[in-house]
């Protein structure tokens, strides 16, 4: 199986001179083609900095972050959103702009993609919410939705560019047991499908069984490889 996120020797302080505070120390990671992963570790371990470096969003200088087979570390802006094009965001809050509906919320995300026309993206957009159960709601303001609803549609935007890579930071942790469950079991079956590999990074211990493999960031360090 081919690795898609691979890890060497990364290390990554905030603050500069006296105040240095190193956030991540020399973690070693791979992780394959549509495996997912659930991160795990108490508050302030540095598990939501680590997501954002392999996300592009936020650069780091030692060790070695391939992503994609691209380079991360030290890398330039364009080789950062040549990997970001490829990659799906969840984020705790579900982002999801108020005044528009849960279909144009999703099919905004592909207006970057020239090869499609406008009737193309709302199609391809609405299957995907139908695939998170959402088909009797694509009209819907996000207001209108439950708190697990909104989610979905953020699973739904996060996978309808077909990325390599879902990144998923507290997913669930604004929803009941129940809403939360349902919502990773959905991401869960997609991924599963189409091969998408999963990063997610969570306090959630209900949730930790939809996952192939479980890591645990303590102090900045991976405890269990
Ligand atoms: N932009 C920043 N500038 C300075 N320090 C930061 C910044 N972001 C995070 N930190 C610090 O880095 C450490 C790791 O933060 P991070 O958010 O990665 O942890 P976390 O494991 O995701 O925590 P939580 O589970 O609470 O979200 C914390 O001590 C935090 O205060």
């Amino acid at each position: 199986m081919a690795i898609v996120i691979d890890v060497q020797g990364l290390s990554f302080s905030f603050g500069s001179g006296a105040l240095t505070q190193p956030v991540l120390k020399n973690i070693t990671i791979s992780i394959h083609t549509g495996e997912i992963v659930l991160m795990t570790g108490p508050s302030g371990s540095g598990k939501t900095t680590f997501l954002t470096i392999i996300g592009g969003l936020r650069q780091a200088h030692h060790g070695s972050v391939m992503v994609l087979d691209r380079q991360l570390i030290n890398s330039t802006e364009q080789i950062k959103v040549s990997v970001r094009q490829q990659i799906g965001y969840i984020f705790q809050q579900h982002n999801l702009l108020k005044s528009l509906t849960a279909l144009q919320n999703v099919s905004m995300t592909l207006e970057m993609q020239n090869s499609m026309t406008e009737q193309q993206r709302l199609e391809h957009s609405a299957e995907m919410l139908r695939a998170v159960g959402l088909g009797e709601r694509l009209n819907y303001l996000p207001d209108q939705l439950s708190a697990g609803q909104r989610q979905r549609v953020s699973i739904a935007r996060a996978l309808v560019g077909q990325p390599k890579i879902v990144l998923a930071d507290e997913p669930t942790a604004s929803l009941d047991k129940q809403s939360g469950h349902e919502a990773v079991s959905i991401l869960k079956r997609l991924a599963k499908e189409s091969k998408t590999t999963i990063l997610l990074v969570t306090h959630d211990y209900r949730i930790l069984d939809i996952a192939d493999r479980v890591v645990e960031l303590e102090d900045g360090k991976i405890k269990n490889a």
